[in-house]
């Protein structure tokens, strides 16, 4: 038996015995090929609504099943932290943990830019990857928060004399299998029914979410707008079902969100095509840079206002509508303003300018887009050509997805200059004589279809 083949019986067989059941119409299929590792297909005709699988949930990985919270006391860790705890020491006791069969069919390797080149990384420059891949935080939150409880405890972890990079290891595997496979799992609360205002009801659900690792429903592969199955979090178990039906032989997607191919790629390593999702973005840093100078006497002062209006974005969003986006112009107009103008009018009065454009909104914005299209490291048509080859190794896919990634933000960065550009100042109603338009009454068109103050 192959190796692939061998290493799904064992993985099957170890779900079966622990009381999982897995329909005869589905089976675990490889996908390496189109560069997707193992996914589910099905193998017979699938109706809508059937159970694909049912997973009790003492198979789930998580600090409420692994022994290691009876052991170490992790309720002060937060985040991902207690969980990739857990699976640091489920993974070091090798074939005495129960979740070693389920280690064995998960990925020792991943495509993720956090372990791209640098040479590598340089292909994503200007697309919104680029500042949150975060290696060097994750690595020094492992070194204060998870580093000091492995080596104060010898006994539970293999540790020897400066193994600190073997954990190391052990960690971004954990941390990558995380963030691309985990589930929020919320339990069935017993207070469902209970009277509760709305307040309690979010902190109520907050306080059930536990991110988990949830053994085959995270064998499913993701494609925008194939989603043809649902993950449903019961009292005893977690079942997945189809919720169209599925023809033998087309592969089951679960959904990972609606998400940009940027984020598809920052957190699972593809990317989709088309990916209605598409975004782009504009740091707020680089449109406080190009409003407001850096000895502009009322710079922080406006920064920090609107930081306490939540109007200041790390990053605003273009979407894929090519719009020019209102915060963005509420913002500019604040950040433009005359220092007098904003302490009586906007910090005083409160009166919020409009988010209609202004020429001098329309120059600044104009020119953050060019710039920010400047960034990309290639052209749009030596892009069109890479595209055109068929990536046949992982550093060529590599590639390959950073120049879908950067395409496709380049194309909305491009759309919303090119109607940043179209935009005109509106002709005032008494120059344009009440918008009648009649031969030679003031702010009519000349012939030639230009408006007397239009700029070039
Ligand atoms: C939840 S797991 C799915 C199972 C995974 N394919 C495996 O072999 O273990 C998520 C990972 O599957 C891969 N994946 C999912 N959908 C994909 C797709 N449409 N194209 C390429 N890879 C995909 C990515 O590597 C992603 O990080």
């Amino acid at each position: 038996m192959a190796e692939f083949d061998k290493v799904n019986a064992s993985f099957l067989g170890w779900l079966e015995t622990n009381g999982a059941t897995v329909s005869s119409s589905i089976s675990l299929q490889d996908y390496s090929a189109e560069g997707a590792g193992r996914g589910v297909v099905a193998t017979a005709d699938i109706a809508k609504d059937q159970e694909l699988f049912s997973i009790p949930r003492p198979l789930l990985l998580s600090p409420l099943t692994s022994d290691l919270s009876q052991k170490i006391d992790l309720t002060h860790l937060e985040g991902w932290n207690p969980l990739l705890l857990c699976m640091i020491y489920e993974h070091c006791r090798g074939s005495a943990s129960q979740w070693s069969p389920y280690f064995d069919i998960l990925p020792l390797e991943f495509s993720t830019p956090m372990f791209w080149t640098q040479e590598e990384l340089k292909e994503l420059t200007g697309t919104g990857i680029v500042d949150k891949i975060g290696r060097e935080d994750a690595e020094e939150a492992f070194k204060e928060n998870l580093w000091p409880l492995i080596e104060g405890h010898p006994e539970l972890f293999p540790v020897t004399d400066k193994n600190q990079a073997a954990f190391m290891k052990i960690f971004h595997r954990m941390g990558s299998l995380v963030m691309a496979y985990a589930f929020h799992d919320s339990i069935p609360g017993k207070d469902e029914d209970e009277d509760m205002d709305e307040d309690d009801d979010e902190e109520e659900e907050e306080e059930k979410v536990n991110v988990s690792m949830v053994p085959m429903a995270d064998m499913l592969n993701h494609k925008t707008g194939f989603n043809n199955a649902r993950l449903f979090h019961e009292k005893d178990c977690l079942r997945m079902v189809s919720i169209k039906a599925i023809k033998a032989g087309q592969q089951i997607y679960n959904t990972y969100g609606d998400l940009c191919n940027a984020d598809l790629l920052r957190k699972y390593g593809f990317v989709d095509v088309p990916n209605p999702f598409n975004i782009a973005e504009i740091s707020g840093e680089s449109l406080v840079a190009k409003c407001v100078s850096e000895n502009d006497k009322g710079k922080d002062q406006k920064v920090e206002f609107l930081l306490e209006q939540d109007a200041l974005e790390d990053y605003f969003i273009l979407e894929s509508d090519g719009e020019i986006p209102e915060e963005i112009i509420g913002c500019a107009k604040i950040l433009m303003m005359p220092i007098e103008e904003f302490e009586t009018s906007v910090l005083k009065g409160k009166k919020i300018p409009s988010t209609k454009l202004t020429t001098e909104v329309q120059k600044v914005l104009r020119e953050i887009l060019e710039a920010k299209l400047a960034e990309y490291p290639s052209s749009s048509k030596d892009d069109k050509q890479l595209l055109k080859q068929v990536p046949e190794t992982e550093e060529a896919r590599r590639k390959h997805n950073a120049v879908i990634v950067r395409s496709g933000e380049r194309e909305i960065v491009q759309s919303v200059l090119d109607k940043v550009k179209k935009w005109r100042p509106p002709v005032p109603v008494a120059a344009s004589n009440g918008g009648k338009q009649k031969g030679g009454a003031k702010g009519a068109p000349p012939s030639k279809g230009k408006k007397p103050y239009q700029k070039k």
